[in-house]
C-alpha cells in the first residue's frame, strides 16, 4: 500500500509529535531521577542505604541521557487485529534504544532488547509473526525526516534493499564504533538474543558484525539479568587498547556503563613488563604445558614432614606425629584446592587433630583455642616449611630463574632446548616465595604464566559473561586466562581464523574452546559483510587459499565502494596525493602502513601540510589517522590507502594473514600504493 502524499505528509508530522513527546517524557524520567537523587538521603534515614540510594540513581540519570544526535526511536510494530499472538492483537509499538514511558506509565518507546521488540528484527513476508507492518524511520541529526514500510501480513517486505538499512550500512564512518539496533539482521538477532546459559563461537569474515554481535549480545544479557549480572559482572576483552576505544562507546549509548573492557595483557596485568621475549620462548611460554609445568613448581613446594609438631601451653603439652601430618598434607592435595586455601584446611587439621588431643585429655578447647593454635610458632614453621606460602609471581620468577627447579617441573612435558629457551639467563635463587619480585624483568608472556599461577594460588573471581573479541589470536594460556574469568558464566568468543596473525593463532575453534574451558560451544558461521563492499573484499578472497584456514568465504552487502591497486616509483612520496583524494569526500581516512614505514608515512604527510593522528590517540580531531599494519585489528575507515603490501607480509610470519586483516579495513574506497611487486597470491583470480 503507497501512502498519497497530503497522508503521508500527516504521518510524518504524527511521527514528529511522537518524537516529541518521547523526548519530553524521557526528560521528565531523568528530571525525577535527578530530584531523587538529589533528595536522597534525606529520604533514607540510614547512611549505607542511601550511598547504595545514590549509586542507583547515578547510574538511572546517566542511563536516561539523551542524546540529541541519537534518535530516541528508529522502528514500530503495528500488529495485526487478526494475529495469533492474541497480547499483541491490535496493538503497535515505537522501538528504541530504551523504555520511555509518559505520565500515566503508558509506553511511549519500547526497549529494543524486550520480548515484544524480538519481531522487529525477525518478522518476514514468510513467517510475519502477527506484524501487519513494520516501519523504519530515516534519520538526520536527530530529525525525523521520513519512514519505510514493509506491510509484511500482504507479502511485503524489503529485506536488504530497505534504503533506510542500506543508508545506514553505509553511512561515513567518523569517530568511533557506533550502535546498530536500528538495523540488526535476523542471523546477527538469533547470536544477540541467545540464552544467559548458552556460550556461542562466532567465526566471521571481516565486517561481518562480529564484534557489534558481541556487545549487542552484552547489553540484551544485561537487560534480561540486571541483578545476576550486575552482580557477577560482564566483561569485554579486545585485541588493544586503540580497538578498546573504538568500541568504548558502544555500550554507553545503550545505556549500559557497567561492563569492564579489557586487553588480555590488562586482565593479566599483575606485575610491570619490563622485557621481551624471543620468539622462541614466547612460544612456550603461551604453551598450554606451561600450566603442567607451573602446576608441578607450585605443588613441588610441598615438603613431606619428617618431625611431629609439638604445640606447648604453659604445662600442658600436644603433638601431631609425622605420619598424621603426611596424612593431613596428602588429604588436602586430594581435595584439589586452591594452593592458599589447601593451606589454610591443612593448619585447621592440624589444629583440630591437636584438639582432640585435648580433648581426650578431657578438656574442652573452642574456637578461639583452635585459632591460637592454628597461629602458634609450631604450626607456622610446620607450615612455611611443608605447606609454605607462595606468591604467583614469585613462583614464576623462581621457576625461570632457577634451572634446576625447571628442570624438575618440566621434564617430560618441555625438551631441553625449550627450557633453555624460557630459562633467564641469571639465577635467582635466593628469592623469597612469598613476596613478589621487584627487579625481576617479568615480559607480557610471563605475565600470563603469573596470572595462571595465581589462579592456582587462588580461585580467579569469574565473571557473569565474557566477550572475546578476535580470540583466534589468543594464545592456549590466554585462552586460559579467559577461562579462570568466565568459569562460573558464559562465553561469547568471536574471531576469524583467517585473521590469526599471533604466532600462536588458532587454526581450528575446537582447541580454542578446549583451553576456553567451554569445549561444547556451538561454532556458528557469519558470512554477510556490512564493512567491506565487494570490489574490496573480491580481491582480499583472493589471499584466503594461501591463508590456510577452514572458513566459508564472505561476501558483501555492499555494492558502492571502490578499488584502485596503483603501482608507484614511490609509494611514500605519492601518499599525500592519494590521502588528499579521499579528503575531498566525506568520511574517516586511515593510512595502513608496514609498522617500519609508519614515522616516514607521517614524515610525508606532515610535509605535505595534511594533520593526522596516531591510532591510539582516541580524542583526536584529525580525519586521518596513520596505522601501523599491526594495530589495524577490529578497525574501519571510509577510505583506506594501504602502502607496501609486501612489506606488510615480509614483516612478519603470519605476513598474508596480516594482509588480509589491512585489505579489509576499508568502508568505502581502498587505494593500494606499491612500488614492490605485490606478493604473488594478489596477483591471481580469486578462488572463492
Ligand atoms: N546489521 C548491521 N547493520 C548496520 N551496520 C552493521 C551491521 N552489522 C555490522 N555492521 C557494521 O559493519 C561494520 C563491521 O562490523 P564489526 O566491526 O562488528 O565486524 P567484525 O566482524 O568484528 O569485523 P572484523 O573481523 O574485520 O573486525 C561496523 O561498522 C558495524 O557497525
Amino acid at each position: 500500500m503507497t501512502l498519497h502524499a497530503d497522508d503521508l505528509d500527516t504521518e510524518l508530522a504524527a511521527e514528529r509529535t511522537h518524537l516529541d513527546r518521547s523526548r519530553a517524557s524521557l526528560r521528565r524520567m531523568r528530571e525525577r531521577a535527578e530530584v531523587l537523587y538529589r533528595t536522597g538521603d534525606t529520604i533514607s534515614g540510614d547512611p549505607f542505604a542511601a550511598e547504595s540510594l545514590g549509586v542507583a540513581l547515578s547510574r538511572r540519570i546517566a542511563e536516561l541521557a539523551d542524546d540529541p544526535d541519537t534518535p530516541l526511536f528508529f522502528g514500530r510494530l503495528d500488529h495485526s487485529d487478526r494475529t495469533e499472538h492474541a497480547d499483541n492483537a491490535g496493538t503497535s509499538f515505537h522501538i528504541g534504544r530504551r523504555h520511555v514511558t509518559d505520565e500515566t506509565g503508558e509506553p511511549l518507546v519500547i526497549d529494543w532488547r524486550a520480548p515484544v521488540s524480538r519481531a522487529f528484527y525477525q518478522a518476514s513476508a514468510r513467517d510475519p509473526r502477527g506484524v501487519a507492518r513494520r516501519r523504519r524511520y530515516g534519520f538526520a541529526a536527530g530529525e525525523l525526516t521520513g519512514f519505510e514500510d514493509e506491510h509484511l501480513t500482504d507479502g511485503e517486505e524489503l529485506g536488504t534493499a530497505s534504503r533506510i538499512l542500506t543508508s545506514e550500512i553505509e553511512r561515513p564512518r567518523v569517530g568511533p564504533m557506533r550502535d546498530i539496533v536500528a538495523t540488526i539482521q535476523p542471523e546477527q538477532d538469533d547470536l544477540v538474543r541467545a540464552d544467559l546459559s548458552e556460550s556461542l563461537c562466532v567465526q566471521g569474515a571481516p565486517g561481518t558484525g562480529k564484534t557489534a554481535v558481541g556487545l549487542h549480545r552484552a547489553a540484551f544479557l544485561l537487560y534480561n539479568h540486571r541483578e545476576k549480572l550486575r552482580r557477577a559482572g560482564v566483561l569485554v576483552v579486545g585485541p588493544n587498547t586503540a580497538f578498546l576505544g573504538y568500541i568504548a562507546a558502544v555500550l554507553p549509548a545503550l545505556g549500559e556503563l557497567d561492563v569492564h573492557q579489557h586487553t588480555v595483557d590488562g586482565l593479566v596485568a599483575h606485575v610491570p613488563v619490563r622485557a621481551v621475549d624471543t620468539a622462541v620462548a614466547a612460544r612456550v611460554k603461551h604453551d598450554a604445558r606451561m600450566a603442567d609445568v607451573l602446576h608441578r613448581a607450585l605443588y613441588g613446594m610441598l615438603v613431606r614432614p619428617e618431625e611431629p609438631v609439638v604445640v606447648s601451653d604453659g604445662s600442658a603439652r600436644w603433638r601431631l606425629s609425622a605420619e598424621a601430618l603426611r596424612r593431613i598434607i596428602d588429604d588436602a592435595r586430594r581435595e584439589g584446592l586452591p594452593y592458599a586455601t589447601g593451606r589454610e584446611r591443612v593448619r585447621a587439621r592440624v589444629a583440630s587433630g591437636l584438639r582432640r588431643q585435648a580433648e581426650a585429655r578431657g578438656e574442652s578447647p573452642g574456637e578461639a583455642w583452635l585459632r591460637k593454635v592454628g597461629r602458634s610458632a609450631p604450626v607456622r614453621e610446620f607450615l612455611d616449611t611443608c605447606w609454605p606460602s607462595v606468591d604467583p609471581a614469585a613462583l614464576v620468577a623462581r621457576l625461570l630463574g632457577d634451572r634446576d627447579l625447571l628442570s624438575r617441573a618440566a621434564s617430560g612435558l618441555l625438551t631441553e632446548e625449550e627450557q633453555d629457551a624460557i630459562a633467564w639467563p641469571a639465577p635467582l635463587r635466593t628469592l623469597r616465595l612469598d613476596k613478589a619480585p621487584k627487579a625481576a624483568k617479568f615480559t607480557a608472556a610471563d605475565a600470563v604464566l603469573v596470572d595462571e599461577a595465581a589462579g592456582l594460588v587462588e580461585r580467579t573471581a569469574s565473571y557473569g559473561h565474557v566477550v572475546v573479541d578476535e580470540a583466534q589470536d589468543l594464545s592456549a594460556m590466554q585462552c586460559r586466562a579467559v577461562a579462570r574469568r568466565s568459569e562460573h558464566g558464559s562465553l561469547t568468543v568471536l574471531g576469524d581464523l583467517a585473521q590469526g596473525t599471533t604466532p600462536w593463532a588458532a587454526a581450528r575453534w575446537a582447541d580454542s574452546l578446549a583451553y576456553l574451558g567451554k569445549p561444547a560451544t556451538e561454532v556458528v558461521a557469519l558470512t554477510t559483510g556490512f564493512r567491506v563492499p565487494g570490489a574490496v573484499l573480491d580481491l582480499a578472497n583472493r589471499l584466503v587459499p594461501a591463508l590456510e584456514v577452514d572458513v566459508p568465504p564472505a561476501t558483501s552487502l555492499r555494492a558502492d565502494g571502490t578499488l584502485a591497486v596503483r603501482p608507484s616509483a614511490d609509494a611514500t612520496a605519492d601518499l599525500p596525493a592519494a590521502v588528499r583524494e579521499a579528503l575531498a569526500e566525506e568520511g574517516s581516512v586511515g593510512v595502513i602502513a608496514p609498522d617500519a614505514a609508519v614515522a616516514a608515512c607521517g614524515a610525508a604527510l606532515a610535509a605535505a601540510g595534511i594533520a593526522y593522528a596516531a591510532v591510539d590517540d582516541l580524542d583526536a580531531a584529525e580525519r586521518v589517522t596513520v596505522v601501523p599494519a599491526t594495530m589495524a585489528k577490529g578497525l574501519e575507515y571510509d577510505h583506506v590507502v594501504v602502502l607496501e603490501p609486501a612489506d606488510i607480509v615480509a614483516a612478519e610470519p603470519r605476513g598474508l594473514h596480516r594482509l588480509y586483516v589491512v585489505l579489509t579495513r576499508a568502508v568505502s574506497r581502498l587505494v593500494v600504493l606499491h612500488s614492490a611487486p605485490l606478493p604473488a597470491p594478489l596477483t591471481e583470480p580469486a578462488a572463492v
